[in-house]
């Protein structure tokens, strides 16, 4: 096809860090393996708290120039991963973090949450026809843990798969391509568990208190896991892309806590539901691979 790698892995996230954190290891593994590795970012995490003192000034209500800062820890983050093509829906800054579910800044003009997502899946469904991905990686339906930004990317992204691929949508986007597998990023509980075991063993680490197992995304029961992608040996470079991120998360060793202080387990093994097309292993086993029965 075109020019383009033989594999190619799309992922659209809402915020700058939750890729290193769902999925770092994932993109790291595919980038160093040379399939191409698209992020598409949704906004530039303007609403979001500072952890680091010295860049409190950065605030959404003080100066007002956390996006801009994000968009370079962002880099750095791609950097480490090693992925090269990372970009922001429609452009930097076309829509507005919308802060956490039910705060005011979910009805500004610009926000994320207050845009029809027929408004925004065109930008995407561009970003798909040019690079044709046999994969693409998203949020469940709930967003993995509610955030209005993550719920409205799962549905411009599911959205933009679909339309992508109807030959009289918008041909002037390109031309129609149809994405072969999708996944939603999944945690199963009986893994997070143990990762909250491991963290308690260590006495919390260096972290004030620790996270509640539904302060993780997208956990589910073990047998809704399809997939399950082992990113052991490259564990530091994700927990040092997370480290990028560095005034949204605080890295201790294999663990972790965002700005509310509480701490959570780094899990280098990452795990996915296949929700749209036909699975690479057979029934009752899980796929090690999200190519796996992908045409070349
Ligand atoms: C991982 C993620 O999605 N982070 C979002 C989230 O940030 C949380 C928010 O500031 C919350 O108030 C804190 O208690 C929590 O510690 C933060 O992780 O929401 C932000 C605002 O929309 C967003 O910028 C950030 O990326
Ligand atoms: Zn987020």
């Amino acid at each position: 096809m075109k020019d383009l790698p033989a594999r190619r892995l799309l992922l659209v996230h809402a915020h700058p860090d939750d890729e290193s954190i769902n999925n770092g290891a994932t993109m790291a593994l595919y980038a160093a393996s040379g399939a191409q590795v698209t992020l598409v970012t949704c906004t530039l995490g303007e609403e979001g708290e500072v952890i680091p003192p010295d860049l409190a000034h950065l605030a959404p209500d003080r100066e007002d120039r956390l996006g801009p800062h994000r968009v370079g820890e962002l880099a750095a983050a791609m950097k480490e991963l090693g992925v090269t093509d990372h970009r922001f829906l429609g452009g930097p800054g076309r829509f507005r973090d919308s802060g956490m579910m039910g705060v005011p800044q979910n009805r500004r003009r610009r926000a994320f949450w207050n845009t029809d997502v027929d408004d925004a899946v065109p930008y995407l469904v561009e970003i798909i026809r040019s690079m044709c991905p046999q994969v693409l990686v998203t949020y469940d339906p709930g967003g993995g843990y509610g955030h209005p930004d993550h719920i409205q990317a799962h549905r411009v992204a599911m959205r933009a798969a679909e339309l992508a691929a109807e030959r009289a949508f918008r041909r002037d986007l390109g031309a129609p391509h149809a994405i072969a597998k999708i996944y939603w990023n999944r945690m199963p509980r009986s893994v997070a568990e143990e990762g909250f075991a491991r963290l308690r063993a260590a006495g919390g680490a260096d972290f004030p208190g620790i996270a509640e197992i539904d302060d993780i995304p997208g956990v589910v029961d073990a047998s809704e896991i399809t997939t399950e992608i082992d990113g052991t040996a490259y564990a530091e470079r994700k927990t040092a892309a997370m480290r990028a991120h560095a005034t949204q998360i605080d890295v201790d060793g294999p663990f972790f806590a965002l700005s509310n202080h509480l701490g959570q387990p780094i899990f280098a093994t990452e795990y996915y539901q296949l929700v749209r097309g036909e699975p690479g292993a057979p029934p009752g086993e899980r796929e090690h691979d999200l190519f796996a029965g992908v045409a070349a």
